[in-house]
């Protein structure tokens, strides 16, 4: 399989958190969803695959090279989009347009007016006249708008209102459908995540709990139902997390096939991956 990114064993040590070797790929042609906690260590990830940040040890490996600080055409196919931001609060998307033509040797007004239009972005507003949503938009449509092979998006869809983000995540999927063309989403809101995604990578306290297909995990894990004395007589090898209630316990399961095969008493109910993730941090 080609990879768009890879990360192998990514450490960063600030004074009260640490990114402790963190790996995973991103298989070309999809979208992979990074999801964790707030201060889970996702932007700084993020900022470590762009080399904003001096990893202490590791290596990234982005659209084939390791050396994207000196790569401009490397830097070129990629557009990213960070939650805060980086256009000059005077300027208008007319003169962002013209400015950014002089960024990217591939800028393509034709393109950028047209999500202009379809994000409804005022033209005749500057930037600090805009509200956070609209800021966000911008990005989104000057990351579009470069030919660029990878997105890298931070919480880009997380301000933004039901319609518009449904708007934008179809444009995403619009995006793979040429298979050179790859995006890492991070987002708390896992509900678009099951809509676009095609691999999942979790990160909890700065290490990666699992990267995985969505459909893998969504078909392999399950929630099995029991009274608490019944817990003990579970395979402890397919149990992810217990949940105890005044009813007995939800118990979270990773190989919902082989457990059935073993316990055919036994009902597993599907889940979702909010619910495995919950699973993940809170379960017992
Ligand atoms: N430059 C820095 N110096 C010291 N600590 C930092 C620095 N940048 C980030 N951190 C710390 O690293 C941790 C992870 O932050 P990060 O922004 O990567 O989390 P996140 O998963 O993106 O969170 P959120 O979902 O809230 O945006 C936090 O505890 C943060 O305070």
């Amino acid at each position: 399989m080609d990879y768009a990114i890879e990360l192998d064993g990514v450490t960063k040590q600030y004074a009260n958190f640490s990114l402790k070797d963190v790996s995973f790929k991103v298989p070309k042609g999809s979208i992979m969803g990074f999801v964790g906690e707030n201060g889970a260590g996702k932007t700084t990830t993020l900022k470590a695959i762009l080399n904003l940040i001096r990893m202490d040890k590791g290596n990234v490996t982005i659209l084939g090279t390791n050396r994207i600080q000196e790569d401009c055409n490397i830097k070129e196919q990629i557009g990213v989009v960070f939650d805060e931001s980086y256009f000059h609060e005077n300027l208008n998307v007319n003169q962002i347009s013209k400015i950014m033509k002089h960024v990217y040797k591939n800028w393509q007004p034709a393109e950028f007016d047209m999500y202009v239009k379809k994000f409804r972005l005022p033209t005749d507003k500057v930037v600090k006249e805009y509200s956070s949503g609209m800021k966000m938009k911008l990005s989104i449509a000057v990351a579009l708008s470069h030919k660029a092979r990878l997105l890298i998006l931070d919480e880009a869809t997380s301000g933004l209102d039901p319609v518009i983000r449904d708007e934008i995540l179809d444009i995403f999927l619009e995006f793979i459908q040429d298979e050179n063309n790859t995006i890492l989403l991070s987002s708390h809101i896992t509900s678009d995540l099951e809509k676009v995604a095609d691999y999942i990578t979790f990160i909890h306290q700065g290490q990666i709990v699992f990267s995985e297909s969505k459909d893998e995990l969504i078909y392999q894990y399950g929630v099995v139902h029991c009274k608490k004395e019944e817990l003990s007589s579970l395979n402890k090898k397919h149990i992810v997390g217990v949940r105890t209630n005044q009813f007995g316990c939800d118990v979270m399961v990773n190989n919902k096939k082989e457990l059935l095969r073993e316990r055919k008493d036994l009902t597993v109910d599907n889940t979702t991956i909010e619910e495995i993730i919950l699973f993940k941090v809170r379960g017992e």
